[in-house]
């Protein structure tokens, strides 16, 4: 098992916005976590990544217990995440915003082929790799945040709410890169709004609800269930 979380609580003061969750990713696998606004989503990332702490439960990647280790020692071990809100700095340039991923990074070669590989999968960025971010489009800068993340080699991608903003015809580009990133061997843990996307890409998936998991299964199962198509997919 890549990612195994286990009865995760989460304050944020007197409020409690994880209500003991559990769930598990394996190598080499899409997950996806959909729910409503406000479910717990980008919370949850936030536990995975170390950018909040925990209140109670364990999280444990490849093997280590991560419950309490900083942010940067996870992303060195090989957590990396792709903001909500994109978080790309605006006043660098593509080129930059990309390197600045790889910041924990000695192994130059290895830079240089991630490098080549961002360009590959996003030729937009490689077009305007001189660009301030700041002046990228919406789209531009979701591939941005996502190029920016795979600069750190992860062995887990955490991409929150990849789609957000975005056209119709991006969504379904984005998430065909993301298919594309981890058929070349990164696992993905995917937070989602937009639940027909996620869960036509996603192995398997899990359905947050007000801080609880309340639901899980394959991607298919889950397009495929009542109350799942009735609350996310807009279908009866
Ligand atoms: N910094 C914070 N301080 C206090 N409460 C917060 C904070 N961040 C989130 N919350 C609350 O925690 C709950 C979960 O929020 P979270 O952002 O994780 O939801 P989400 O599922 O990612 O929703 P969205 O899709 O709107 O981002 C919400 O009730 C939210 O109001």
């Amino acid at each position: 098992m890549l990612l195994e979380i286990k009865d995760l609580t989460l304050e944020y003061g007197r409020i409690e916005a994880l209500h003991g969750i559990s769930l598990e990713v394996e190598q080499g696998e899409i997950v996806a976590l959909i729910g409503a606004n406000g479910a717990g989503k980008t919370t949850t990332m936030r536990a995975i990544s170390g950018l909040r702490p925990v209140a109670k439960g364990s999280i444990v990647f490849d093997g280590q217990d991560i419950t309490k280790l900083r942010a940067d020692k996870r992303v060195i071990l090989g957590v990396g995440q792709s903001p909500e809100g994109r978080g790309v700095f605006p006043g660098m340039s593509v080129m930059e915003n990309l390197e600045i991923g790889a910041y924990t990074r000695r192994d130059k070669a290895g830079i240089a082929e991630d490098l080549e590989r961002c360009f590959a999968l996003f030729p937009r960025l490689l077009e305007r790799r001189k660009q301030a971010g700041g002046t990228l489009s919406g789209g531009e800068q979701q591939m941005l945040a996502v190029g920016r993340a795979l600069m750190t080699r992860p062995k887990l991608l955490l991409l929150d709410e990849p789609s957000m903003g975005l056209a119709p015809m991006l969504i379904q580009q984005i998430f065909e890169i993301i298919t594309e990133i981890n058929s070349q061997g990164t696992t993905v843990l995917v937070v989602e709004q937009n639940a027909q996307q996620a869960l036509s890409r996603a192995h398997r998936a899990y359905v947050l609800e007000t801080g609880s998991i309340v639901k899980s299964g394959t991607g298919q199962e889950l397009l495929n269930d009542p109350s799942v198509k009735d609350a996310y997919l807009g279908v009866a």
